[in-house]
């Protein structure tokens, strides 16, 4: 039985106020265990980037309980969940959310200096994310002077930077071409053979196969995977 290091337990989360509230989860519950691959899919606007939110500690859910290594986050003050998310949750979005006017290497470096790392220990430690992506040899660049893969796969260097053992993973090849993306799908399932516990949103049904198990979301609830992967399906279509 693997360890059990996230737990979603009867979220809920809406938007709006009276006859413009919009109820996007309405009672989501489910566990991770370390070193598991899951992926969430469900149609356009089911709620799976906020659900990711709340899990990556960027929102915080209306109602329910959220946990990570069996600490219950409503409970910690601003402070501890700022320090929970940075020791615990490495997070990679759609649009790679890179600095243009920095280096590669200095993209990956950068949140390592919030944790109070020093220079030479975050250019180390940044060298080294970008090498275990392969992209060591581009570390000098500007981002923009990347493909989109290759932003990718810096934005993937920098969520591993802080060692958190857990990667929360937003439509990763939504801008990006199928050759691309597939190469970014290798490497998180490269990743997660090496012990990385994954949490990836994705529409593509091909990308969720590729995980442990699938998660489906549809009109604010957990349904079983299979409805969700094909209301996946007719939203790709
Ligand atoms: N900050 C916000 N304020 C108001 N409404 C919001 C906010 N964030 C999300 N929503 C609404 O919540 C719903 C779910 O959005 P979300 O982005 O979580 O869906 P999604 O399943 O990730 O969609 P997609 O697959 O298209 O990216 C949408 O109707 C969206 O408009």
């Amino acid at each position: 039985m693997r360890k059990e290091v996230l737990k979603v337990d009867r979220i809920t989360r809406s938007f709006g106020q009276g006859d413009q509230k919009a109820t996007v989860l309405n009672g989501v519950s489910f566990t991770v265990g370390e070193g598991e691959f899951v992926a969430i899919s469900g149609p356009s606007g089911c709620g799976k980037s906020t659900l990711l939110s709340i899990m990556g500690l960027l929102d915080s859910p209306d109602g329910g309980e959220y946990w990570i290594d069996g600490l219950a986050i409503s409970e910690l003050n601003a402070q501890a969940r700022a320090a929970m998310r940075g020791s615990r949750i490495g997070f990679v979005f759609q649009s790679f959310n890179l600095i243009d006017e920095i280096s590669v290497l200095d993209n990956v470096a950068l949140p390592l200096k919030y944790m109070g790392q020093s220079a030479a220990g975050r250019q180390r430690r940044a060298l080294e994310c970008l090498k275990s992506v392969g992209m060591d040899d581009k570390a000098a660049l500007l981002p923009s002077q990347l493909s989109g893969g290759q932003q990718q796969r810096v934005s993937i260097a920098r969520a591993l930077a802080g060692e958190s053992g857990i990667l929360l993973v937003d439509e990763p090849t939504g801008n990006l071409d199928s050759k691309n993306g597939d190469a970014v799908m290798a490497l998180l399932q490269q990743l997660n053979q090496q012990g990385t516990t994954i949490v990836l949103v994705t529409h593509d049904p091909r990308y969720a196969d590729m995980a442990d198990r699938t998660i489906g979301l549809m009109d604010g609830v957990v349904v079983d995977a299979r409805q969700g992967h094909d209301a996946g399906v007719a939203q790709a279509c």
